[in-house]
């Protein structure tokens, strides 16, 4: 069975793609982006559009388990992602998707995390009431098996005490998530901009 998108929905992620591509972590295609819809379905963007241009056609519904309502189209490459973020926190409801070049150029060099400590934004992230504090960014070798990928993924929850609503893949990207989109948007530009000042102070 096939429904249709709630509009709200589709036009969160169109607004949002475009928010990407004007910070610039969405080149060429790069990135995914999705809602979580009723019934464990998820709305996704397809495989390969530009983010900054989508529209309702450039969208598709998978369910809980990234298999498409319509199998003629093909979802974003990085699916089974987004699904496992929605089914490890039932309070997901939006997950975003870039390459920066702060996350990029940074989890080329980090091992397997990278601490981010006593920015102000750090306040952006739930649970931290001051910049007195830190939060590990999980990062990921990257993998084009992207069902390996989220069992290692799953595997390093399930080993940490505290899990931010994000991690970075080497050389790759960044994922963020939220309740909602907008909450999404904010932590991910909260994420890039301790990056981005990471970055320049290991170049100061
Ligand atoms: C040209 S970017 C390479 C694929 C990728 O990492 C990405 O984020 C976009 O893939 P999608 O299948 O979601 O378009
Ligand atoms: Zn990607």
């Amino acid at each position: 069975m096939t429904t249709p998108i709630p509009e709200p929905a589709s036009a969160a992620i169109v607004a949002a793609g475009r928010r990407l591509d004007e910070r610039g972590w969405v080149p060429a295609t790069a990135g995914n982006l999705s809602v979580r819809l009723d019934g464990g379905r998820v709305a996704i963007t397809r495989s390969g559009f530009h983010k900054a241009r989508l529209d309702a056609a450039a969208l598709m519904v998978v369910d809980a388990d990234g298999r498409p309502e319509r199998p003629e189209l093909k979802p974003s490459a990085e699916t089974l992602l987004h699904c496992g973020i929605y089914r490890r926190f039932p309070g997901a409801g939006a997950v975003l998707h870039g390459h920066s070049v702060a996350n990029t150029v940074l989890s080329r060099a980090a091992g397997q995390r990278i601490i981010l400590a006593g920015y102000e934004l750090l306040k952006a992230f739930p649970g931290l009431a001051t910049h007195d504090g830190s939060v590990e960014v999980p990062v990921f070798d990257n993998d084009q098996d992207i069902a390996r990928l989220q069992g290692v993924v799953e595997a390093r929850w399930g080993n940490m005490d505290v899990i931010p609503p994000g991690y970075v893949l080497r050389g790759h990207g960044a994922y963020v998530w939220g309740p909602d989109m907008d909450t999404a948007l904010n932590r991910m530009e909260a994420l890039e901009f301790m990056l981005d000042c990471h970055l320049q102070e290991s170049q100061a």
